[in-house]
This record gives C-alpha cells, structure tokens and sequence, in this order.
C-alpha cells in the first residue's frame, strides 16, 4: 500500500508526504501543504509539502554540488544505479499505481503499466546512455580548405549541470523518468517539480531511486502548486536546463526562462485524416483506443477525425458502436472511461460541448456528467466554425469533420497552432507518405493512432507542441554539452604516413 512498508518513510502523519532533498525526506519549513483532490470522490486523498523559495534555494545549491562529483562517477557506475532504481521501481509497481489511480484517476491496470513502463525506459536509457555517451569525435584540420593536418580535434559530451524536471499530470511518473533518467546517465543533477496531481505517485518514484543508493543531494523533488513556485524554479539561476510537459505553462516558461537548453512537449490536436480506401474497422479500433484511452487525457490522443465523406457515414456508425461498448465508471474497477483530473477540466470540456450543441453538431450520444465523470462523446458533422474543431479538450469528446478531399484535411491539420502527431488511414502507402510530408506535426503514423511509444522513438512536437525532441536517445543528447579539446602540432602529421 501507498506510504506504508519502504514507503512509510516518505510519510508525515496520516496521508501528508514530505519533499526529498540532500537524499532525505523532509518537512517543508513553511509549515502549508497542498491538497491532492481524488478526481473520483473529489475529496482530499493526500496532501504534499508546500516548499518555500528558501528551501528550492537550498535544492539548488546541493543539486549543484552532487552534480560535480557524479560527474567524475564512471558511467557504467551510473548505469549500474539506474539499472538498480528500474529494478526497485517494478518490483513496488502496485503501491506506485495505487497512487495513480487515487490521484488521477487513471484505470488500474493502466496505471501499473505507467509504472512498469518507466522501469523499461530508466534501463534503456542506461544502455543507451552507456553506448553514446562512450563515443567522442576524432577530426583531422586538413580536411577544411587552407588548412595542412596540423591540428587534432578532439569531442567529449559533457553535463549541463542540474536539469530542471517538470511533468504533467497524465503520467507523472513515466514523463518524470523520462527526463530523470537521461539527465542522470549524462551526468547532470535533477530537481524535479511533480506535478500536483501525480505528485504522491512522483514520490513514491523518487523513493525507488533513494534506495537505489544515488549519492545525497543529486536528486531532490520539492513539492507545490506550479501557480505558486513555477516561476522561481524556471527562473533560478541555478538551473542549466529545463525539459517540461504541460500545456501553454510551457510556452510561457519559453519566453521566460534564461539562456538555458528547453525541451518541452506541449498540448496537441492530433488530426486523424480516413481516405475512401481505408480498412473502416481498423480505423474505428484506433479512433477508440486513440481517443479514448484515458478518457482522451493524452497529448497523443486523437483530438479530431477528418473523414472523407463518402465513407463518413460507415465511420461513424463504426465508432458509435464501439463507444457503447466503454466501460464508464472509478478508475479501481478498471474502467474505460474514468472521472477526468479535476472539475475546473470537467468543466471546460462542458463548454467545448455546450459550444458545439449551440452551433448545431450532431451528437453520437447524449452528453452526460456525473462529477469529474463525462460519458464518452461523439460528435459527428462538427464544422470549422466550432471551438472543438481546434482546441483540445482533454477528455472523452470526439469532434468528425468530414472532408471532400485530403486537401481539405492536410489544411485542417495544418491551420492548428499544435503540431504534434498525426495520423493517416489508406491502403495506398505513397498517398500515405505523400500526406504525411504535407502534414506539419512532429509525427505522421501510417494506419495507427497516435502514440509516443515505443519510448526510444524520437518524439516531438512544431509550432506550440513544443520544442527539441524526446524519445531515450535524443533526450540524452538534448542534456548534453560538447566539449573540444585541440591538440596543435608543430608540423604536420599522418597517421603511419
Ligand atoms: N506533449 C505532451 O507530451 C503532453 C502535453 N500535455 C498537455 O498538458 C496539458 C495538461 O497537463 P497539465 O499537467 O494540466 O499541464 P500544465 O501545463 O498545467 O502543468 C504541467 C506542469 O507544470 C506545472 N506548472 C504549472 N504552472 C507552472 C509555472 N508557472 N511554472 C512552472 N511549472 C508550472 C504543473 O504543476 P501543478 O500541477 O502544480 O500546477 C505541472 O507539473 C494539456 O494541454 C496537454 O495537452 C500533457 C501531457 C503530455
Ligand atoms: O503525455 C502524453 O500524453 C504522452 O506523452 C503520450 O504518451 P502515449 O502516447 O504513450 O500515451
């Protein structure tokens, strides 16, 4: 069970948790806490530290003292520990998921797979890290006009220093590894800022890592609402790199932050295009499990369906079918649809819908909410004019505009501010690739829906889905510096020459 057992350590009386800092677990001095509200029963579930500025100065300091000498830590050494903390983290998957389904209401079993899932990818990203951060460059100067082989250059990836680490709520564990693990095996010291619901299920994490046996200082989680201590986290001066996901906190934090490396994976409004050739059922199965895993609450869910017409009608019923076969209810019994994060969600997913009703698109089902509870949605004939054609609701809502040409489609994709996936359904590979060149997200799938998995796949978002790229290997590059050594020598030199 959450907080009891390795876990009773992290505890502070019932149902309150500490923050982590110089390898311990700690009360927070500003004697405040935050509320975790459970999404289900809409009541307080736990409660977390509110750090104060004094105690992120103080995280700051240590994360850049215990920087210095892990950086000295031979690699295999920090893989070795990574492995170690994958290890401890799969074994306690149940009381991490208990966290998740409480917090954010995410189904059961999805939740252990978030848990066993971030196992997978902190032992990769040791073995990739193992790989790449092993090799260098070797460069000759003769290769560049007017220069004789007289100069050998020499490139080594070196840390940045102490990354900043700020996941949503949707996988607060997965996308905090995510950025965890490759900043460690690089070399860097980590703060980490769990968002507020997940932030229970982001402690348990860290402890994992704790008895990993990591040295004191080199990784410390302080807790809080974004609202409150954001900004003088993203603005320290103490931090060296920033990797963020969220929505437009991020955008903001872009315009604010200092010259320091970003990386940050915002919202999106993944447009899934259907041509008049393609297999309907396979279509319908990825519309469902696309745009309504989670209750729509990916950034990789399908956010809107551009169906040619002349087979729209076939979609639709498809989809409609599939939808009455959801499961709707608490997150514990394994539902398909379970309570959205928070009411202020519920709510603006409400207004997206209402919206819709008012400008006359055709619902699939009747719209009904119970709570944070919203039965999943269809909306079929929704037209440009409507708001939910373009933002992202962020729940079990659907929106299908139906096209006459896949021009009409690759506008619509294109015409979002949000570029991150997308996906197109045709037998006909070349259209498919000729369509996914047209279209400007970070990813196009080819007959599926969109996913960021498999977690060594580069992922990326253009225009205000984010910038730089994720994915294991290019996560571990984006926190890395090259260094340059030159070696001159007095005449030129060939190897064996
Ligand atoms: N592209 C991607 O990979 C993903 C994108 N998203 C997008 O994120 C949104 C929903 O996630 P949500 O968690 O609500 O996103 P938010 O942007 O609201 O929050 C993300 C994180 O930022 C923190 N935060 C809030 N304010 C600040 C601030 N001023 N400075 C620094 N950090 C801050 C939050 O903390 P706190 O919780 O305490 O407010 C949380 O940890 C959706 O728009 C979705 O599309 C979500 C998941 C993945
Ligand atoms: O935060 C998100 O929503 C993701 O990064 C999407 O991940 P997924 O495609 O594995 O659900």
């Amino acid at each position: 069970m959450a907080g009891t057992g390795l876990f009773a350590e992290i505890l502070d009386g019932e149902h309150a948790y500490k923050y982590y800092a110089d390898g311990e677990w700690k009360k927070s001095t500003s004697g405040k806490t935050v509320a975790i509200i459970n999404p289900t029963t809409r009541k307080t579930q736990y409660k977390v530290q509110a750090c104060s500025q004094e105690e992120v100065n103080k995280v700051m300091d240590l994360a850049k003292t215990a920087q210095k000498s892990w950086a000295k830590t031979p690699l295999w050494k920090r893989a070795e520990l990574l492995h170690k903390a994958a290890a401890i983290l799969k074994e306690h998957k149940a009381p991490i998921a208990e966290c998740l389904v409480k917090e954010i209401a995410k189904p059961a079993k999805d939740s252990v797979t978030e848990v066993v899932r971030s196992g997978d990818l902190v032992s990769y990203t040791a073995e990739e890290g193992v790989r790449i951060l092993g090799e260098g460059k070797f460069l000759v100067s003769d290769s560049f006009p007017g220069n004789e082989r007289t100069k050998y250059c020499l490139t080594s990836k070196i840390p940045l220093g102490v990354v900043l680490a700020i996941p949503p709520f949707n996988y607060p564990v997965n996308l905090a590894v995510s950025k965890i693990s490759p900043a460690l095996i690089a070399g860097n010291s980590i703060v980490l800022k769990p968002p507020t619901q997940g932030a229970v299920s982001c402690l348990h994490m860290v402890h994992c890592f704790h008895l990993a046996g990591f040295p004191k200082g080199l990784i410390n989680c302080v807790t809080g609402k974004g609202s409150e201590i954001g900004d003088f986290l993203t603005m320290h001066p103490g931090v060296n790199c920033i990797s963020f996901t969220g929505g437009d906190t991020g955008v903001a934090i872009s315009k604010k932050a200092g010259m320091i490396p970003l990386q940050m994976e915002l919202g999106g409004k993944d447009a899934c295009i259907v041509l008049e050739d393609a297999d309907l059922d396979l279509v319908a199965a990825n519309i469902i499990k696309g745009g309504f895993s989670y209750s729509g609450q990916r950034c990789t869910a399908v956010k809107v369906v551009l169906v040619m017409e002349s087979v729209a009608d076939s979609l639709v019923e498809k989809v409609k079918a599939k939808v009455a076969k959801l499961t709707v209810g608490p997150p514990e019994d394994d539902c398909d649809i379970t309570p959205v994060v928070s009411e202020s969600s519920a709510n603006y997913i409400e207004g997206l819908v209402k919206d819709a009703k008012e400008k006359g698109a055709t619902f699939c089902q009747e719209y009904k909410r119970e709570g944070n509870l919203i039965w999943p949605l269809l909306l079929d004939n929704v037209r440009p004019d409507m708001r939910i054609a373009w933002e992202e609701p962020f729940g079990p809502v659907l929106p299908v505009l139906r096209i006459n040409s896949v021009e009409e489609g690759i506008h619509h994709c294109n015409a979002s501010n949000f570029g991150l996936q997308g996906c197109v359904f045709t037998k006909d590979i070349n259209k498919a690739m000729l369509i996914s060149d047209a279209m400007e997200t970070g990813t196009v799938q080819i007959n599926s829906a969109p996913a960021r998995g498999p977690d060594h796949f580069p992922f990326q978002g253009i225009k205000d889905s984010g910038i730089g790229s994720q994915g294991i290997t290019n996560s571990i590059n984006m926190m890395i510096k090259v260094k340059t050594t030159v070696i001159n020598l007095p005449t030129p030199s060939y190897t064996m020459g």
